[in-house]
Order: structure tokens, then C-alpha cells, then sequence
């Protein structure tokens, strides 16, 4: 998979379940919510973007099942318990305990718990200090409600998967469990890793594949200038790629991610926030004798033209009036999924924004997001594609 539109093969979702349920106005913020979703809605609509998907064809992978049939390997079940295990907020004698209660649950079970987390109150009863001290919601596992946005915790290029390295602690436990996916289930035993949590931050959101061997990198909020670095070398050494953009993006809860801003639709298409289209650079990154070799700043679009041999890349904009576009960027109307060349799956509240792509010739299939997009997250952040057909070099 060397592009963001070659026909969408195989995508992995996470249906979102109990973990959302854990989101209190207490712990919204830290939890990076920006409110409570109604769960059942959020279910219904998920559930109706996985169907739209397999309507094109899509097979849809979640990552419940793929974690529950990884449990069932003694291995993997006992990394994914001691990681667990490892925080050292539990203390020796509530490990223990927990332990026991963990070894107890059969596999789907645990991947429920160590999806929605457990709160102390949910332990079975014992002495310690620990116990006494601990506030009944208090988690002893947290809870990972961002996990409903796979495209960030690991992230396809060729045939190759880098499990990313997550930059807030509320989502860094998101890896461990696609990592022990990728490292244990069946289907991923001829696959390599090229990237994992251990290293500098690098979130997929942030990693764009304009073309076949031309990535964008956005670097801002959650990818480090480190992280880039480190996964441009990786990308070079396994000759995915020939060209790397490193492109700053403002360090903002709305511009969390490359994705926030601007999102491929067709192979020389773009739907972008207009009011960061003019001033957006990037620093091109080639490899030269082992070394990477950086030229730039230069303006982002053609920056991304030249490297992808085009005269330039067609705009679609989310509307030309600031505010509106703020508005609908906010709402991720810029985070479009492509499943196939001018064909992608939008939010449908994005009015101006959908309205502009389909008189630009893109097919828009639309679903509703508005439970979803509390965890400000559209299409393209719910979604890791892991196999499309390859567009043309
Ligand atoms: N690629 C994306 O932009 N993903 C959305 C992630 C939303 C999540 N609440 C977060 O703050 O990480």
C-alpha cells in the first residue's frame, strides 16, 4: 500500500464499547474528549460506517476480534497482562491481586478489560494499603476510548506496519495492544515492523501517502521533529519511499494531526483547511550515501507537487468563508477517508465542505459522526487501511 487512494482492500475499525462509558466531565479532558458521547448512538453510527465500507467492498477487521484470537496465544496473553501489571501506581499487593482476577478472564474478556479499563471499585476486595487509599473510580487499568481512532496507533506503508509511538498518556497503551497484535496474530506472521512504541513520537495521523514513494509527514502537536527523522531513515532503509515531507503544523488541539488539515481524495487531490493552505511548508527529506539530506522550507503544495512529479495538486477547500471553514475543519471535515480515486467517506454535517467536493467530481458517502466526533476524529482518524491496490507510479 504505497498510496492514500488505491482501492481500499482491508481496513482495520475499533467498534467503540464499555471504554467510552468510563468518560466522566472529571476526566473528559485528560481522557481527550470534548464531551460525553451517547454510547449506544456512537455504536449505531460506527456501525453504519463499517457497513458503508463493506458496501464497497471493504473487508473490515476489528480490533476486538483480532485481540481476542491474540490472547488465545500464552505468550501474548502474558506480555499483554504484565504490561498491565507494570504500572507502578498498583503496588505490589493490588498487582497481586489483579493478577489473579486477569488470569481468571477467558480471552474476549480480557480484551474487553484491557480495552475499557477497570476501576478500583471493580477489583475484588482485599487489604493493603493501596486499598484503602485508592478512590473506588479510580483506574487501575485505564481506560483507552481513543483507541476508536486506529489510524493513529499503527500505520501501514507497502506491505510493512509501523506500530507508532503515541505522545499523550492517555493514548500510550493503545500500542502495546496493536503492537502484541501485529507481533502474535496469525494473519500478521509475514509481516514486518518498521517503526515501534519504543521509539520517537510518531502518530499515523500525522503520515500522509500522497503518492506511490512520496510521503508527508506533519510535525506538530504529537509527531516530533525526532520522530520524523527516525521514521524517514526506516522508510529509506526499507526503499519505501524516495521523498519524505516534513511539514510543521501549528501545536493546537485543533491541528492535532496532518489528517486535521488536509486528506488525499484523489491521486492529485487534496481537500484542505484554506486557512492554512497558503502558509503551510515543508523541509524535503532525501536519503544521499546513508545520510538524509534536507532542503526547505518551501511552500507545502508545490513542495508536494514536485516531489510527486505533477504540475500541481488540485485544491478542494472547506469553504471559502473563514468562519465556516474553521468550523467545518474543527468538525473534521477535512478528515476524509478515501476508498477508492475520488471516491471517499465524509462526516455528512460538513455541508459546505461535501458540497465542494462533489462539485469537484469526488463521490462523498456520508455518515453521521455526531456521537463520534466528540473524540474530534473523523473517517479518516477511525480508520488503519492495510491493504489497497497500488496506484501507478
Ligand atoms: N488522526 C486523528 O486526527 N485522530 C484523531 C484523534 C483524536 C483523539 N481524541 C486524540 O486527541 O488523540
Amino acid at each position: 500500500m504505497r498510496s492514500e487512494v488505491g482501492k481500499l482492500r482491508t481496513v482495520m475499525l475499533h467498534r467503540p464499547g464499555p471504554e467510552l462509558t468510563r468518560l466522566t466531565p472529571r476526566n473528559n479532558d485528560s481522557l481527550l474528549f470534548d464531551g460525553i458521547p451517547w454510547v449506544d448512538r456512537a455504536q449505531q453510527e460506527h456501525d453504519a460506517f463499517a457497513t458503508a465500507l463493506r458496501d464497497r467492498d471493504v473487508e473490515v477487521l476489528y480490533v476486538h476480534d483480532l485481540l481476542r484470537t491474540t490472547l488465545g496465544i500464552d505468550e501474548a496473553r502474558e506480555a499483554a497482562v504484565d504490561d498491565v501489571l507494570a504500572d507502578i501506581r498498583l503496588g505490589d499487593t493490588l498487582r497481586k491481586r489483579l493478577r489473579t482476577q486477569l488470569d481468571d478472564l477467558d480471552t474476549a474478556q480480557l480484551a474487553t478489560t484491557l480495552i475499557a479499563g477497570l476501576s478500583h471499585e471493580e477489583v475484588e476486595r482485599g487489604s493493603g494499603l493501596v486499598y484503602k487509599l485508592t478512590a473506588p473510580h479510580d483506574f487501575v487499568i485505564d481506560p483507552l476510548p481513543n483507541l476508536l481512532f486506529t489510524r493513529d496507533s499503527s500505520l501501514w506503508i507497502g506491505d510493512k506496519v509501523a506500530v507508532t509511538s503515541l505522545a499523550t498518556r492517555a493514548r500510550r497503551r493503545e500500542t502495546a495492544l496493536t503492537g502484541l497484535i501485529y507481533a502474535h496474530h496469525p494473519r500478521f506472521k509475514d509481516t514486518t515492523t518498521l517503526y515501534g512504541p519504543e521509539l520517537e513520537h510518531v502518530e499515523g495521523g500525522d503520515v500522509l501517502l500522497l503518492a506511490p514513494g512520496v510521503i508527508a509527514v506533519g510535525v506538530g502537536e504529537r509527531t516530533t521533529p525526532a520522530g520524523v527523522e527516525r521514521l524517514a531513515n526506516r522508510i529509506f532503509d526499507a526503499d519505501l519511499a524516495h521523498t519524505i515531507l516534513a511539514v510543521p503544523i501549528a501545536q493546537e488541539r485543533a491541528t492535532m494531526h496532518l489528517d486535521t488539515v488536509c486528506t488525499m481524495v484523489d491521486v492529485d487531490a487534496m481537500v484542505m483547511y484554506p486557512n492554512v493552505a497558503d502558509t503551510m511548508v515543508a523541509y524535503t527529506v532525501t536519503r544521499n550515501d546513508e545520510q538524509l539530506v534536507v532542503s526547505g522550507p518551501s511552500p507545502f503544495l508545490s513542495a508536494a507537487a514536485k516531489a510527486m512529479g505533477i504540475d500541481s495538486l488540485r485544491l478542494i477547500d472547506t469553504g471559502l468563508d473563514p468562519v465556516t471553514a474553521e468550523r467545518e475543519q474543527w468538525d473534521d471535515g477535512n478528515n476524509t477517508l478515501a476508498i477508492a480515486p475520488r471516491v471517499c467517506v465524509a462526516y455528512e454535517r460538513n455541508t459546505e465542505t461535501n458540497r465542494r467536493l462533489a462539485d469537484a467530481g469526488i463521490e462523498v458517502i456520508e455518515i453521521a459522526g455526531s456521537e463520534l466526533g466528540s473524540g474530534r476524529g473523523g473517517p479518516r482518524c477511525m480508520s488503519c487501511p492495510m491493504w489497497r491496490d497500488e496506484i501507478d507510479d
